[in-house]
Parts: C-alpha cells; structure tokens; sequence
C-alpha cells in the first residue's frame, strides 16, 4: 500500500520548518512521524550532494582536460622533437645518471635557443639557452617548481622561503636581503662583517690538524659562517654544533630522494629514519635559536618591540641583532616568538632552509677555490700578492678591503661560474601563460630551465677559452669590480660586466625575480675567507697527492679530484717581512 504521506513530506527542513506553522503539509506530516520525514530528506540530501560532488567533478576534469589540450596545442607550436621519442631520451639519461648537459646540447644545436620536451603526456619541459630570452623568462616566470618547494617543506616543515609561489615568498625575501646587506655593511666606518675572522679564530684546532680533506672543511667553514651570520656569537658557544653540522649534512643528502615521491613512502625505514633526522634538526634548530634570543634577552625586551616597521620590512635592523629578524619580516623577534606557534614554526622552517641552502652551495664553492689553489701554484701566488697588496696598508682586514681584491673577487666569480650549484637553474610560472618578446608562449605550469654549463660556457659569449679558468676576464678595462660591488649596496645583484650579454649570461646566482637572495653575501664572505686563510697560511696539497697527480695536473678539470687533502701551514710573517727588507 502506498503511504498517504509520500507526497506530504516537505522537500527541505526549511520547507519543513515553514509547513510547521501551518502551511499546506501541516496536516499529513506529523501523522507519519518524525522517521518518515527523515528518512525522504537524507535520500533527497544524498541524492542532491551526489549531484553537486559529480558536476564540480565534472566542471574540474573538463577544465583539467581543457588546460592540457592547451598545453598541448601552445606546447607543440614550440620547436623539439617528436614527443615521444623526446620523453624516452630524457627520462633514459637521467634514469642512467647521463649527461643531461649533453643531451639538451645536441638539442638546441638541432632546434635553436628554445627547445621543448614532452617528460610525459602532461608536462612540458622547456630548455632556454639564449641570454636575452633567459633574463626575460627569469624576470616573468616568478615561480619555482612544485619539487623545489617540496624538497624544502618535506626537510624543514612549514616555511616562507624557497617555495614554489613567487606571492608567498616576496616579503620574505626583502626582509633577508636587508638583513644580509647589514651584516656586509659596505663602506660602514665599523664594518660589521667581522663573521670571518671568528670563525677562523675558533675552528682554529680544525685548521691546525696535519691535514685536512678539503670537502669537510670546507663544509665547516661554511656551516660556521652561516652559521655565526644567522645566530650570532652563541653558535660558536653551542656544545651541540658538531651534531647539528653532521644532521643538517645527513638532511641535505637524502631530501631530493624522498622528495621525489608523489606520496610519502611511510612504508619505507630509510624515509621514517629521515623523517626522524628531519624532527631532531628541528628541535636543535629551535634550541639554537632560543639560545639566541636569550644572549640578546635585554635587546628583545628592549629595542626589538621598537624596531621600526613598514609595508612588512624591518626597516630597522642595525636595532634587530639577528637574522631571526629579518626573516620574523613585519615582526619584531620578541613579537614573533611570543605569539602564536605557526610563526615560531615558520621561523625555524626558514632558518634551516637557509642553513641546508647556504652551507651546500657555500661549501661547493669554498672547496672549488681550495682545490683550484693547490693545483694552479701560480694562481695562489698572485691572489696572495693581492691580498698583501691591500693588507699591508690597513691594520686589520675589513670587507673594503676585500672589495679591493680585484683579483680575488674575480677569482670567486671565475669559479662560480665554472662551477654552478647545479646543471639546470629551474624555474615556472604555475597560474599565467609566459609571452616572450620573440612571440613564443609558453604554457602556465611548463618547466623552464637553464642548462647552466651551455650558458656559462657558451664560446660565442665568452671567448674561446670559455671551458678554461681565467678569472682575469672579470676584469675587463673599465670595469672597477670592487667600485661595483659597493655601488650596489642595497640591491641584491651585482654587476660585473659592462657587456650586457656577459651580465646576463653570469648565473651561478640565478637571475631575475627569485635570483639568489645571498649572492653578495657570498661573494664577498668567500672573498674575505680565502683572504684571510691565504694571508695567514699556506696552502699546500698533501705530498701523497703531489706524488699521485704528478706534473699530469689539468687545474680545468676538478672532477678527478673530488675532495683532495690539503695542508694549511700557518706562515711565519715576521720572517717573511724581514725577508722582504
Ligand atoms: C655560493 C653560494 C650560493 C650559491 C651558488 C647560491 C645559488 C642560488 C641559486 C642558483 C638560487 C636559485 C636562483 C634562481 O632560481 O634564479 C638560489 C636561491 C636562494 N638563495 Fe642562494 N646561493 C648561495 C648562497 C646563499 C646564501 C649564503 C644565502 C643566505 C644565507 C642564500 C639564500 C638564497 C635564498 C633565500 C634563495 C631563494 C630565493 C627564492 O626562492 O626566491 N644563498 N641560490
């Protein structure tokens, strides 16, 4: 028998409601009871949220098919290979560990300085090897790619540096350029760079050792240096420093592995023991930089709450001791730790960001330098007649003095350059298309990279002896490289070139909107650490070395020499002063 009340049951609680007080369903429905009533509306409600979840699924497949036959059609007018025969290959060269340089070479020597590749049916790789289209690309495409930022919220949790979208890191950005620039404080009567000569004061048992692998120390040296930048003097005091180095290296060395999942292997011991590593540098992290906040307690009560602020920057920082500071951005130090956890959590994020970006590409270069040192003789030589030059005249060593090492300075660029911190610099714009002046698109959500040894290699742009180590091509006539580097205080580029196509095909830094935010700082701190080693010891390769190299040493060449062992001989100054009178 059908029930009388079907057709009585209001569609809605609101129609239900409103029948309630006495509407045309006021007689039926309450004679078949509350359960009836309930059991029509939730098949009404499925029925109706079914319908709502399998449109807004439909409306985002479609849209999602609708974006990658956009991407298919901008990304197929663009010049490459055959799709699938393009996918293969590189997938099969970085599957082998090949030469991805190589391969995209022989590429762009067949399709010219814009080159795509399909690396699967849905992403579009885009390889750019021309300067003026790079600086263009790196000035517009604002993001980075999605992996990148996962590398670095998978090892530092939740943070506001070096993620993918251009908005969310800006401010942070210009908060640590401030930072970094007052810690160089160029051309200041009391330069306040004095990071160096600490550091070299207090690892001085490290140096003192018979000898020394290059990697470690150099490794340590730019852990003490970042380290003292961003904590201030009570890093040099932390009993659980060596822990924290060895963690943050332990840390560096597996996140792109683990990074590279899709979805977090739980499964896997070795990405629970990282995941453990990853926790424990956090907590050291956050012991470090309560350690800092307590040396400078009266500042942070003090002056820290009265730091000037304006549109999110710290506008004062000579009153803000640290780097918590600059990177807190809008907050003062006490503000941000006293307030609510998510920013102390950011807080700590960013700063190992900082600590596992800037040792690894610091301690590269540090170790380039040395073993280029103990290859090349003359090299050392003549950067010590440099350093002693500009020393002799100055009591102590200051960062403007360091800015009249030209040849220093020069040689610092040369081996960046020779030497990038990877083989491609990478980059996307994840919501717009890219429009390039030549008239290509470039479809939003595209990898564009730089294949970074072609660039900085290139012999149309640097001469034919752009594979060689020449650091005097940094001091072309006219160009005054330590006049430049202050010049430019407050900005974070330096310019080193007169010859626009050199400037933009300089890029161990990156370029453009996310370019390297400690480039200065690193120049000049690495400029200054080897003024100091160089002036107060010599550098020597270990006799095992010297007998296995032979005289077969080609200092072009490093990759036969990975980590070699060096000694640093503490020179008798006295001696070599009287002996030069
Ligand atoms: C020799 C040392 C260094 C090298 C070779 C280097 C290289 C780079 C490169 C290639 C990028 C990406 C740039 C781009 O995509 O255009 C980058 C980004 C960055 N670097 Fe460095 N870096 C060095 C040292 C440092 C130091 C010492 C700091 C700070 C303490 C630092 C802070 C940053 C930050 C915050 C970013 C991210 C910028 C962003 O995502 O917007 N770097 N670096």
């Amino acid at each position: 028998m059908p029930s009388s009340c079907g057709a009585a049951v209001p569609y809605t609680l609101l129609g239900a409601l409103l029948s309630g007080g006495g509407g045309s369903y006021a007689p039926s429905w309450p004679a078949c009871g509350g359960r009836a009533f309930l059991r029509d509306y939730a098949r009404r409600s499925t029925n109706a949220t079914l319908w709502v979840g399998l449109l807004a699924f439909t409306w985002v497949l479609l849209r999602r098919v609708a974006a990658l036959l956009r991407l298919w059609a901008l990304g197929s007018r663009l010049p490459g290979p055959p799709a699938l025969l393009a996918g293969t290959g590189l997938a099969a060269v970085c599957r082998a560990r090949g030469d991805v340089t190589g391969y995209l070479s022989k590429l762009h020597g067949k399709f010219g300085p814009v080159v795509r590749l399909w690396v699967g049916p849905c992403q579009l790789l885009v390889s750019i090897k021309d300067a003026s289209i790079i600086k263009e690309m790196l000035i517009k495409a604002e993001d980075k790619l999605p992996l990148n930022g996962r590398i670095y919220s998978l090892a530092c949790g939740r943070l506001g540096l070096f993620i993918s979208s251009f908005e969310k890191v800006k401010s942070r950005r210009e908060s640590l350029i401030v930072f970094l620039n007052e810690k160089l404080d160029v051309g200041a009567s009391e330069s306040s760079f004095k990071i160096i000569e600490a550091v070299l004061q207090r690892v001085g048992s490290t140096i003192d050792k018979d000898f020394l692998d290059c990697r470690s120390f150099s490794q340590h040296m730019a852990f003490n240096i970042i380290g003292a930048a961003l904590f201030g003097d009570v890093f040099f005091d932390w009993p659980d420093a060596a822990a924290y180095e060895e963690l943050l290296m332990m840390v560096a060395n597996d996140s792109c592995l683990w990074a590279s999942y899709a979805v977090p292997p739980f499964w896997k011991p070795g990405y629970r023991r990282y995941r453990a590593l990853c926790a424990k540098l956090k907590i050291l992290t956050r012991a470090i930089i309560r350690k800092s906040i307590d040396r400078n307690s009266v500042f942070s009560h003090k002056d820290l709450r009265s730091c000037k602020k304006s549109e999110g920057v710290v506008q004062d920082p000579v009153g803000c001791t640290s780097l918590l500071d600059g990177i807190v951005s809008g907050h003062c130090l006490y503000e941000a730790v006293e307030g609510p956890h998510s920013s102390e959590e950011e807080i700590c994020g960013n700063i190992v960001g900082l600590m596992l970006h800037g040792i690894s590409t610091s301690a590269n270069l540090v170790g380039n330098i040395l073993t280029r040192l103990i290859l090349y003789p003359k090299l050392k030589d003549q950067l010590y007649e440099d350093i002693v030059a500009v020393c002799d005249k100055s009591s102590g060593m200051e960062i403007d003095d360091v800015l009249r090492m030209q040849f220093l300075l020069a040689t610092v660029c040369e081996s960046a350059r020779l030497l990038p911190a990877g083989p491609l610099l990478q980059r996307c714009s994840l919501r717009h298309d890219l429009t390039l002046k030549s008239s290509m698109t470039i479809p939003a959500g595209a990898l564009l990279v730089v294949p970074l040894h072609l660039v900085q290699m290139d012999v149309s742009i640097w001469g034919n002896d752009a594979c060689q180590f020449n650091p005097s091509r940094f001091l072309q006539k006219d160009i005054h490289l330590g006049e430049i580097l202050a010049a430019h205080k407050g900005s974070n580029g330096i310019k080193l070139f007169a010859e626009c196509e050199k400037t933009d095909s300089f890029l161990p830094f990156g370029s453009g909107s996310r370019a390297c935010v400690g480039q200065k700082f690193a120049i000049l701190g690495i400029s200054m650490l080897i003024a100091f080693l160089l002036h107060d010891y010599e550098v020597k390769p270990h006799p095992a070395l010297t007998e296995e190299l032979g005289s077969t040493v080609d200092s072009n060449n490093l990759h036969d020499l990975p980590n070699p062992k060096i000694i640093l001989a503490k020179r008798n100054l006295k001696q070599e002063n009287t002996n030069k009178l």
